[in-house]
């Protein structure tokens, strides 16, 4: 099984998301943004980053690189698909998830630990987490405001696409103020109605190993691993 982690000009995330997906055992490579095909791999991650300088919108240039064809496909045949950050900000310009991620309330790049919660683990990216499980993740965007209209949040939550939640930490659960951006619903992370695609604005490659602070990414990518192999069996 095969991981592509799709570069784009401005992506800095990428040698991370590779870092944390041969860590737990996977097959992972980078691919140029300018890729015709993704024939041979089977996952795909956006990661995060500042494509294309953030030109116009976070993603909105990026959209339009060949290689999101490829994802595009991948994501019809039900492969797992992952955004991160600007790679979530990619797949909402790309309409491959709804709604949109704007200018944080604060309007500042925001650079620090969250906490979300595992809305739900039924999913390639969530198996190894516990349900409600509160992850401690960092955070560093400046667009991750996450917005949709009234209808489509409706969806969300009826569809149980909401996947991820910033929620206050453990220690001052009764606590306001922690939602980083402004994001309706608490919203950090949802898939699309299939569940193969998911979108983040946390960073689970950022937390891989004690050294970087945490480990709490780790289930996400344990978790993918554990669904290709079930997928590819
Ligand atoms: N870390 C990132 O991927 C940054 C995302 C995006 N460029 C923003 O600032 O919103």
């Amino acid at each position: 099984m095969r991981v592509a982690v799709v570069q784009f000009p401005g992506s800095n995330c990428d040698q991370d998301t590779l870092w944390a997906l041969r860590l737990v055992g996977l097959q992972a490579e980078l691919v140029w943004h300018t890729e015709g095909s993704l024939e041979g791999f089977q996952a795909a991650i956006l990661p995060g980053g500042f494509s294309y300088g953030d030109y116009l919108r976070a993603g909105a240039l990026a959209k339009f690189s060949p290689v999101m064809q490829e994802v595009r496909r991948l994501a019809s045949r039900g492969y797992p698909v992952v955004g991160i950050c600007n790679g979530f900000q990619v797949l909402t310009e790309a309409g491959l998830l709804p709604g949109a991620l704007l200018a944080n309330t604060n309007l500042h790049f925001t650079c620090k630990e969250v906490f979300v919660r595992v809305e739900r683990i039924d999913l390639p990216f969530t198996s190894g987490y516990s349900p409600g499980q509160l992850l401690r993740l960092p955070i560093a965007h400046g667009e991750g405001r996450y917005y949709a209209d009234a209808e489509t949040l409706e969806r969300l939550e009826q569809n149980h696409q909401v996947v991820f939640r910033y929620a206050p930490p453990p220690s001052t659960p009764e606590a306001t103020g922690y939602n980083p951006n402004g994001s309706l619903h608490d919203i950090a992370g949802i898939v699309n109605e299939k569940g193969n695609v998911l979108g983040m604005m946390p960073h689970p490659e950022r937390a891989v190993e004690e050294v970087l602070g945490g480990t709490d990414g780790l289930g996400l990518f344990r978790s993918l691993k554990a669904a290709l192999e079930v997928l590819l069996a």
